[in-house]
C-alpha cells in the first residue's frame, strides 16, 4: 500500500473566517498536493484529479497551525487511482501564553478526511 505524508505550516496570511480559521477549501489544495506526490511515485506523472467522492469536515484548521497530510492509495485501476486523505493537526498556536507560543500536540486533531480519484495518463 503506497503511503505519501506532507508536513505544512498554516501562515497566517492564509486566515480566511473569524478566529484565525482556513476555509475547508485549503485542505483540498493540500490534498491535490500529496496526490500529485503519489502521481510522481506511482505513474513517473503529475497526473490530473478526476473526483472526490466524500469529504468531511471534522474540525476547524487554523492560521498556526502545523498540519499533516496523509494520502494512501486504496484501488489502482487502469489509468484511475483511488485515495484516502487525512488532514490533521499536529501542531497549534498557544496565543494564551504569548503571541508567538506554540506546541506539538500530544494527540493529532483529525480535521479533513476524504476519498478522491487521480488519473494518469496511458502507459
Ligand atoms: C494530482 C492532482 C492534480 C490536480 O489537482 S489537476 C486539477 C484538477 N483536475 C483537472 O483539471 C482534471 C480535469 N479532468 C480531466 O482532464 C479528465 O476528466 C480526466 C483526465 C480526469 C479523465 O478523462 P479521461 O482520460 O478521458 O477519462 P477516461 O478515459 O474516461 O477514464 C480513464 C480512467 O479514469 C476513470 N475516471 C474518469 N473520470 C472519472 C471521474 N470523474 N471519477 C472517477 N474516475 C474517473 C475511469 O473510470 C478510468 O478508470 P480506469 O482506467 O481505472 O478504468
Amino acid at each position: 500500500m503506497t503511503t505519501v505524508t506532507h508536513r505544512r505550516y498554516v501562515p497566517y496570511s492564509h486566515a480566511h473566517y473569524a478566529g484565525n480559521l482556513v476555509d475547508g477549501a485549503y485542505a483540498l489544495g493540500l490534498f491535490g498536493d500529496v496526490a500529485t506526490e503519489v502521481c510522481i511515485v506511482l505513474d513517473g506523472d503529475e497526473g490530473l484529479f478526476a473526483s472526490y467522492s466524500d469529504v468531511q469536515f471534522k474540525a476547524p484548521m487554523k492560521a498556526g497551525d502545523v498540519l499533516e497530510i496523509v494520502a494512501t492509495v486504496t484501488r489502482m485501476g487502469t489509468r484511475s487511482r483511488t485515495i484516502d486523505f487525512e488532514c490533521r493537526v499536529v501542531g497549534r498556536g498557544r496565543p494564551d501564553r504569548s503571541e508567538s507560543a506554540a506546541e506539538m500536540l500530544e494527540t493529532p486533531i483529525v480535521a479533513v478526511t476524504a476519498t478522491g480519484t487521480v488519473v494518469v495518463p496511458p502507459k
